[in-house]
């Protein structure tokens, strides 16, 4: 489970322009469960995500994932921590373009000292689980948005995390496309995984795979 206790972010505290992004934000997330952390723009959506993904540090607060307080690791443990149990997946996808799709899905392998055997393996799975494996030789530049984004998805599942994270995951893909990143995301629900997804696109409502949908605004929970 994951537990949200009074979270607040304050940018620029104690400046001129201090701005209070997050505020004392409580929340439970059943382990396995898929969420909609749903908002306008500026709500305080991404804020909120990369505090859950040890990205950033809150002003005040504590996230326990299962007994675990990691809402202020120390940067070597929070990456540990990211790299055993998270995947993230951005709108902007974040691959790099002139690598091709294999190289881009083991990269977050590449600190846990697998052998390359292990490597192989595990991006095969990844691959086929996004449905991208018909391309794993393909340089990432020739791939369309839609394949860009199931490169991604295959990128975040690589060391088969329990918790995905997915900030706008739809925001540069079509209907078709976004309809497929849904398909991925019922296909990772049985598999027990707990997904996170911050979205304003209403295509996230009354899917029956979805727990949960939690409103921010103004960076409260409402
Ligand atoms: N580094 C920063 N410094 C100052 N203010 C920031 C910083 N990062 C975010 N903010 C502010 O915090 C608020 C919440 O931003 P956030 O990116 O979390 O919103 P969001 O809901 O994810 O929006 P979007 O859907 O546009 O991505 C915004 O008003 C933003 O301007």
């Amino acid at each position: 489970m994951i537990q949200v206790n009074k979270l607040n972010k304050i940018f620029n505290e104690n400046t001129k322009k201090q701005f209070h992004a997050l505020k004392d934000i409580n929340l439970q997330i059943q382990t396995s469960s898929c969420v909609i952390l749903k908002g306008v723009s500026g709500s305080g959506k991404s804020t909120l995500l990369s505090i859950l993904g040890t990205l950033s540090k809150p002003s005040s607060g504590d996230i326990i994932v299962n007994g675990d307080s990691i809402a202020k690791l120390p940067d070597l443990h929070a990456s540990s921590f990211r790299a055993t149990n998270l995947g993230f997946i951005f709108q902007s996808y974040n691959l790099f373009n002139e690598l091709d799709v294999i190289q881009n899905v083991s990269i977050p392998l590449v600190p846990l000292g697998f052998t390359q055997k292990q490597i192989n393996e595990k991006v095969s799975i990844a691959l086929n689980l996004a449905n991208i494996e018909h391309k794993k030789n393909e340089t990432v530049s020739n791939l369309s948005g839609g394949e860009k984004q199931r490169v991604a998805i295959a990128r975040a599942l690589v060391n088969n995390p329990d918790i995905i994270l997915c900030d706008e995951p739809t925001a540069n893909l079509d209907k078709d496309n976004s309809l497929k990143f849904i398909e991925a995301m019922r296909k990772l629900k049985t598999l027990d995984k707990t997904i996170i997804i911050a979205t304003h696109d209403p295509i996230f409502e009354n899917l029956d795979f979805v727990d949960e949908v939690i409103n921010i605004k103004d960076g409260e929970i409402v």
